[in-house]
């Protein structure tokens, strides 16, 4: 297979079955997608339809039936460093401080103390918790947790970062105000970005494309590029051409017939 040095995430006819019993359930139905280095990408669709078991897959946590995944030219096969996971709840040891949570698995790979100080000091600067590295889990809010995730994840620097609706459990403007984070987070740590969510405006407002994916069984009904400029300030949601991008993914999601035009930005890669 030919791999492009650009290429963070490859996926070739991807195909899940789950079996239950004597029944089989077809999850994924033939998923190709290409992640570029430093691409941020969300995935939409509809409740149920394969979104988390597809992230699942690219993180080595489930089997694929069938296809292809690779990662940097590297097969899929188990859970590997190189392919940092966060999900909806933090998940933080509640008896390690935030300092201690973020250096377990620098700890874990056998890192010098000195090694250790620097990259963790780094991380929780960046998202912005450095002063809070003697707090424990339970001292913060939600929203601070999942940053104290991110900085964990980061410290082990994957090469690609898997996320499944990591802010679905924030109250709407924490929520915000970590979509904006995170815009700045991963405009300066370069890192590819696959996303799981619920929320279109979410998905439009962090991503360079935005992947629909039809009912289960999921294949990609629609790749949707968001030509927004960048960085993108809080009232970008206001815009016109932001409204368009939700309406029109919106009526993707909602199986319209009709789908007005985006002036030629729909197409599939
Ligand atoms: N281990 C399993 N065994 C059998 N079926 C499963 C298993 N895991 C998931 N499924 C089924 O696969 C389908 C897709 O589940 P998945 O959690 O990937 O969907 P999702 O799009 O992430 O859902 P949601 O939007 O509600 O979070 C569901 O119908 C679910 O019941």
């Amino acid at each position: 297979m030919e791999t492009n040095i650009e290429t963070a995430i490859k996926i070739e006819s991807l195909r899940k079955l789950f079996k239950r019993k004597s029944e089989e359930i077809e999850v994924i139905k033939g998923i190709d997608l290409d992640i570029k280095e430093g691409e941020f990408v969300s995935i939409v669709g509809p409740s149920g339809c394969g979104k988390s078991t597809f992230l699942h897959i690219i993180g080595g946590f489930i089997n694929k039936t069938s296809g292809t995944v690779t990662v940097r030219g590297k097969e899929v096969d188990k859970p590997a460093p190189d392919r940092g996971m966060m999900f909806q709840e933090a998940a933080l040891f509640p008896w390690r401080k935030v300092y201690g949570n973020v250096a377990w698995g620098l700890e874990v790979q056998g890192y010098s103390k000195g090694e250790i100080r620097e990259r963790v000091e780094h991380y929780l600067t960046l998202v912005g918790l450095w002063e809070f590295r003697n707090h424990l889990p339970s001292e913060l809010s939600g929203g601070m947790r999942q940053r104290v995730s991110l900085a964990k994840v980061l410290a082990f620097n994957p090469d690609v970062l898997l996320m499944d609706e990591p802010f679905g459990a924030l109250d709407a403007q924490t929520r915000e105000t970590m979509q904006s984070e995170l815009q700045r987070i991963w405009s300066e740590s370069k890192k590819s970005v696959l996303f799981v969510t619920h929320d279109i405006e979410e998905a439009v407002y962090l991503s360079d494309y935005v992947v629909v994916l039809t009912k289960r069984p999921a294949k990609v009904k629609e790749i949707i590029p968001i030509k927004l400029p960048r960085p993108r300030e809080i009232e970008i949601r206001k815009s016109y051409e932001f409204v368009d991008y939700r309406n029109d993914i919106w009526d993707l999601l909602h199986g319209e017939e009709n789908v007005k035009s985006m002036g030629g930005s729909i197409y599939a890669k």
